[in-house]
């Protein structure tokens, strides 16, 4: 008989809006949340008994009750409790994850009748992954789609050259990307204290952009270490970030055929070439960690 694999369930996407009011001050929680749980499932599976089975449409309804009963704080201390009450209260679920997106929104209005107006803010998706099974938790935040571009102090020259290659080094070009990043906490036991996570975003985020501002760059590879390096000097809470930074390329158009000069001194004009695109991606880890952070973002 066939052999039944690696096994998960659950409601993914669940989303969720949730507001709280400070006097007329109206406050935006806005998540989508996504439950996998796996346990003893192998007769659901194979004989098709339900006995083990919460439904995923409970999960569902557990995301939105728990968000109702007990707030929002931050994605990451609603997925603990949300992975907490699944493995603790049903004996034949062993592992939960819960995988949240958090979309941010910026006040249009602070004074005038009531601050309750809001323009979702375009910058990045904050992301947050908790896995518990039972004893252990791992956590891992990230952020996907934070556009950033340096106008200079990047370069790329040096580099291997067959019969194939053909790009001219550059010593003065853009570097641009839209940062995907995964970083995982070194939390992991409930006995010990969690991280205060908004503040850890916050100061993640930060180290990460003034780490790409102010490396002067050989290569997105140099800037990504650069990036990730920073992270782990400053934020003793986390072990491992991975990025995935796409190479957003800017080539200078050749305007020699309209008798127009154009290189990068003043006034340059790019080709903000959308496709194909470098894909530079890598793991920064503390000294003796482990690597636990998936190769391929997109699985995590
Ligand atoms: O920063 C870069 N790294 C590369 O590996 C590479 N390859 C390439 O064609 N352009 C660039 N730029």
């Amino acid at each position: 008989m066939p052999i039944l694999g690696q096994n998960q369930y659950g409601k993914a996407e669940n989303r969720v809006v949730r507001i709280t009011r400070d006097g007329a001050t109206h406050h935006i929680k806005d998540l989508n949340v996504s439950v996998a749980l796996s346990g003893d499932m192998d007769e659901v599976h194979l004989s098709g008994s339900n006995a083990h089975v919460l439904p995923t449409d409970t999960t569902k309804n557990t995301v939105y009750a728990f968000a109702k009963e007990h707030g929002i704080e931050s994605a990451e201390q609603f997925g603990i409790h949300l992975a907490r009450h699944f493995v603790t209260s049903q004996p034949a679920i062993h592992r939960a994850r819960i995988r949240i997106e958090e979309y941010s929104w910026e006040r249009i209005a602070h004074s005038g009748k009531g601050a309750h107006s809001f323009v979702r803010a375009g910058r990045e998706t904050r992301l947050a992954q908790i896995t518990y099974d039972g004893s252990a938790w791992e956590v891992v935040s990230g952020l996907k789609d934070l556009t950033v571009m340096n106008s200079t102090h990047s370069e790329f020259w040096g580099y291997v050259k067959d019969r194939y290659t053909t790009l001219p080094e550059a010593h003065d070009r853009i570097l641009a990307t839209d940062v995907s990043g995964r970083w995982r906490f070194n939390w992991t036991d409930d006995e010990q204290p969690a991280p205060a996570w908004d503040t850890s975003y916050e100061q993640v985020k930060r180290h990460m952009l003034e780490a790409f501002a102010e490396t002067y760059s050989l290569s997105l590879q140099q800037t990504l270490y650069a990036m990730g390096a920073r992270i782990i000097d400053h934020r003793g809470e986390i072990d491992e970030v991975r990025f995935s930074l796409p190479n957003k390329h800017h080539f200078l158009v050749d305007l020699g055929p309209f008798g127009l000069e154009n290189d990068t001194a003043d006034g340059a004009v790019y080709f903000a070439a959308d496709r194909p695109y470098g894909l530079i991606e890598a793991t920064v880890l503390r000294d003796d960690a482990e690597a636990r952070i998936p190769a391929d973002l997109t699985n995590l």
